[in-house]
C-alpha cells in the first residue's frame, strides 16, 4: 500500500524538496502567530529542525495596557520583559530588576517541577504556568514532550477530568448548555480572540475509559489544544476548548455539592442534537473556516454527529478516526518487524475487543487499507473478528448492531468470547478498546504466543488503569516476542537475561495535531477519509527500519513535531490533489513543506507593543 500510494503522490524529489526547503525557510519568518513576513538576509542555521526555530520576529499589536499586561498569560513574559519594553509597555518598577531569557526561566520551573512527585500536583503546576504564561508553557511542552506528555495528556489528564471541580481555578474554554439555546450566535462573541482555527469539542459523556464525567470532561479538550500547540503548531489564541454540558448521568456528580456542571441528567433525543446544531452553527458564523474535532463523545452519538456534519463541515472525530489512521500506521509497522510486507495486512487475522468508537474505527481503517492494497470488501472483512461485551459480533443479532457494527459481523461463531476466539482462530493481532483493565489475561496472550511467533498486541484503551493487558505482563507472557502499543506510555522493560523491550505508545496524538494543521492551513472545506488515509501512510513511514527492528512501531514523542509537520504536508498534498485546498498562493503551492513549516507556531517571546503605535 505505501509504495502504490506513493506514487499517487505528488511529482517531486522529496528529500531533495525537503532539503531546499531548509535553505528556503530560513530566508522568511513569522510573527509567531504564522503570518509570514519576506526578509532579505537569511538567518544563520540552528540546527534545530528546519522551520522550528527563527531569531527574527515581528511584534505583536495589543491592546491590553500596562499592568494588565503581566496578568494577560498570551502576552506575559514575566521576569523576560526586557527594560525598553517594561519602560515602553508601561509596568516598569512591577517586576523584580533581574531580566532572564526563557531558558532560564524553564530551567527555573522544570526544577521545581521535577522535585514534585505526584503526577496531579505536576499537572497542577503545568495548568498554573498555562494560566499565566504561554509562551512558557508551550515551550516547556515543545522541548520536553515526551516528559511532560503524561501529565497533560493520557494517563494524568484522566485524574484531572476526575478532580477538576476539586481543582478549579481559573476558567480555560467555553462551556454552552440547555439555557444557552438562543443565545449561542452572541455568545461565541465573548470569546476574547477573534480568529480561532480549532475547537475541540466534547460532551464529556465518555472521557477517556472513565465514562461520563459531564463537565469536569473539559480536562480532555484542554490537554488535546496544548498539544495541537506544542505538536501542530497551531498558535495558543487559535484554540477553543468547549464543553457542551448537557448534563450527566453520572450518580455521583449528581449528588455532589461541588460539581460544577449542569446537574441534571443527560439531554437526549432530539432537543440534544438541536442543541449540537445550534452550537455548530453558531462557531461557523463567527470562524466559517473553523476546524471541529468531536472528542470523546459516548458511542450512541458520536458516529450520528460525524455523520451528520462531515461531508459539509471541517469537522473530524478524533476517537473513529483519529485512532484509526494512528491504528492502521502502527499495524503496519508492527508488519514490518514481524518481517512480513505491509501488504500482508489483508492476509491477518485481526481480534478487537471492543465494538464501540474506537473498535469500529479502526476497523473500518484498516478495511479501507485493505481495499487500498486491493482486496475486495468481502475479502477484507473475513480478517476482522470484532468482539463487544456480548461476545463475537455476528450476523444472528443483526438487528441490535449499528450498520457499522454490522458491516464486521460474522456469520459463524456469534457470541464467542474472547478467549475462545483466541483459541480457535488464532489471530496475528489483538487489539483493545474495551475500557477494561486487565482484559487481556495471561490465558489469553499465552494463546496468541502458541500461535504466532511474533503477536502483535495493542491494549490501547486509556488511561493507564484501563490498558487491557500492561507492557510488562505481554512481554513476559510472550517470552518477550510479542510486539506491543499500548493508549497510554508505559516504560521499557528489562529481562534478566539483559534484553530490552521497547513498548511504544499507539495514541491518536500522532496524527491529530498534523491532521489539524494541514487541514486548516490548506483552507480545506472537509475532512476526507483519504486525508487521514494519507496521514496514516505518513506516520508509518516516518518509522525507520532501526526502530522497527527493535519493536518500536511510532516514533519517539520527542520528534512529534516532525510527525506532525509531515503529517500536514501530506494532508496539504491530499487537499490539493482533492480540489478542496482554498486558501493557499502559487509561492506556497510551489513549496509545501517550507509553507506548512513556516505556519508552525514556536514559542518564543515576540516584541510586544501597544496596538495604536503601530499597525500589526
Ligand atoms: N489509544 C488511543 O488513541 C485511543 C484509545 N481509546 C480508548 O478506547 C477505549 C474505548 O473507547 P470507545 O471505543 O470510544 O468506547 P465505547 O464505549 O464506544 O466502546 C467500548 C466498547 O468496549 C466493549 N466492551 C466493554 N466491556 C467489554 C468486555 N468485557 N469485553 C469485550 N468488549 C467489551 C463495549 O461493548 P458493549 O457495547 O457491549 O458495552 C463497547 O463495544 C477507551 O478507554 C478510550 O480511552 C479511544 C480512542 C483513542
Ligand atoms: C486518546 C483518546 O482520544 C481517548 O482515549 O479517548
Ligand atoms: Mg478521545
Amino acid at each position: 500500500m505505501i509504495s502504490s500510494l506513493a506514487s499517487r503522490s505528488l511529482s517531486r524529489n522529496k528529500v531533495a524538496a525537503r532539503t531546499a526547503t531548509f535553505a528556503k525557510s530560513l530566508s522568511t519568518s513569522s510573527d509567531n502567530t504564522g503570518k509570514t513576513t519576506k526578509r532579505s538576509e537569511p538567518l544563520v542555521e540552528t540546527g534545530e529542525w528546519a522551520g522550528c526555530r527563527r531569531d527574527f520576529m515581528a511584534p505583536i499589536g495589543i491592546s491590553v495596557r500596562g499592568a494588565d499586561i503581566l496578568n494577560e498569560p498570551l502576552y506575559n513574559k514575566g521576569t523576560a520583559f526586557k527594560t525598553g519594553e517594561r519602560d515602553r509597555l508601561r509596568f516598569r518598577g512591577l517586576l523584580p530588576s533581574r531580566i532572564m531569557n526563557i531558558n532560564l526561566q524553564k530551567e527555573r520551573f522544570l526544577l521545581a517541577f521535577r522535585a514534585e512527585e505526584s503526577n496531579i500536583k505536576k499537572n497542577v503546576m503545568l495548568e498554573d504556568l498555562h494560566d499565566r504564561n504561554e509562551t512558557l508553557y508551550h515551550r516547556v511542552l515543545v522541548d520536553h514532550i515526551e516528559e511532560v506528555a503524561p501529565i497533560v495528556y493520557t494517563p494524568t489528564v484522566g485524574q484531572a477530568c476526575q478532580e477538576f471541580a476539586a481543582r478549579f481555578r481559573r476558567p480555560r474554554g467555553m462551556y454552552f448548555s440547555e439555557d444557552d439555546r438562543g443565545q449561542m450566535a452572541a455568545m461565541v462573541y465573548n470569546w476574547p480572540h477573534k480568529d480561532v482555527h480549532v475547537i475541540v469539542v466534547t460532551d464529556g459523556s465518555r472521557i477517556l475509559g472513565l465514562g461520563d464525567l459531564g463537565a469536569n470532561g473539559m480536562g480532555i479538550p484542554i490537554g488535546k489544544l496544548a498539544l495541537y500547540c506544542a505538536a501542530g503548531g497551531i498558535a495558543p489564541h487559535r484554540v477553543l476548548p468547549v464543553v457542551l454540558d448537557v448534563g450527566t448521568d453520572n450518580e455521583e456528580l449528581l449528588q455532589d455539592k461541588f460539581y460544577l456542571g449542569v446537574q441534571k441528567n443527560r439531554l437526549r433525543g432530539e432537543e440534544y442534537f438541536y442543541l449540537v446544531e445550534e452550537f455548530m452553527n453558531a462557531v461557523r458564523y463567527r470562524w466559517p473556516n473553523v476546524l471541529v474535532q468531536f472528542e470523546d463523545f459516548s458511542s450512541d452519538v458520536a458516529q450520528t454527529l460525524l455523520d451528520t456534519y462531515r461531508n459539509n463541515q471541517l469537522v473530524f472525530n478524533d476517537d473513529i478516526q483519529g485512532t484509526g489512521a494512528t491504528a492502521l500506521a502502527g499495524l503496519l509497522c508492527a508488519l514490518r518487524a514481524t518481517g512480513s510486507s505491509v501488504e500482508a495486512l489483508g492476509d491477518q487475522r485481526i481480534v478487537i475487543a471492543g465494538a464501540g468508537s474506537a473498535g469500529i474505527g479502526i476497523a473500518q481503517t484498516l478495511l479501507q487499507a485493505m481495499m487500498e492494497q486491493g482486496r475486495t470488501e468481502e475479502e477484507a472483512k473475513k480478517a476482522f473478528f470484532i468482539v463487544d461485551q456480548d461476545g463475537l459480533l455476528g450476523t444472528d443479532r443483526m438487528e441490535s448492531l449499528t450498520p457499522e457494527q454490522q458491516t464486521f459481523a460474522r456469520s459463524e461463531d456469534g457470541g464467542m468470547a474472547l478467549g475462545e476466539i483466541v483459541q480457535k482462530h488464532k489471530p496475528t493481532m489483538l487489539l483493545g478498546v474495551t475500557a477494561v483493565g486487565g482484559l487481556f489475561t495471561e490465558e489469553i496472550i499465552r494463546a496468541m504466543a502458541a500461535n504466532v511467533e511474533r503477536p502483535i498486541v495493542f491494549p490501547l484503551s486509556n488511561p493507564t488503569t484501563r490498558a487491557e493487558c500492561t507492557a510488562e505482563q505481554a512481554y513476559e507472557w510472550t517470552e518477550g516476542r510479542c510486539i506491543f502499543a499500548s493508549g497510554s506510555p508505559f516504560d521499557p522493560v528489562h529481562f534478566d537475561d539483559g534484553r530490552v523491550m521497547y513498548p511504544s505508545q499507539c495514541n491518536n496524538m500522532y496524527v491529530f495535531p498534523g491532521l489539524g494543521l494541514g487541514a486548516t492551513v490548506s483552507g480545506a472545506k472537509t475532512v476526507t477519509d483519504r486525508m487521514l488515509y494519507i496521514a496514516a501512510e505518513a506516520l508509518a513511514k516516518f518509522v525507520p527500519d532501526e526502530d522497527v527492528a527493535q519493536g518500536k512501531v511510532f516514533p519517539p514523542i520527542n520528534r512529534i513535531r516532525e510527525v506532525s509537520h509531515r503529517i500536514a504536508v501530506a494532508v496539504v498534498e491530499e487537499a490539493i490533489r482533492d480540489g478542496q485546498a482554498t486558501k493557499l498562493t502559487e509561492d506556497e503551492l510551489e513549496d509545501i513543506d517550507s509553507f506548512v513549516a513556516r505556519k508552525m507556531y514556536y514559542p518564543e517571546y515576540v516584541p510586544l507593543v501597544e496596538k495604536r503605535t503601530i499597525t500589526i
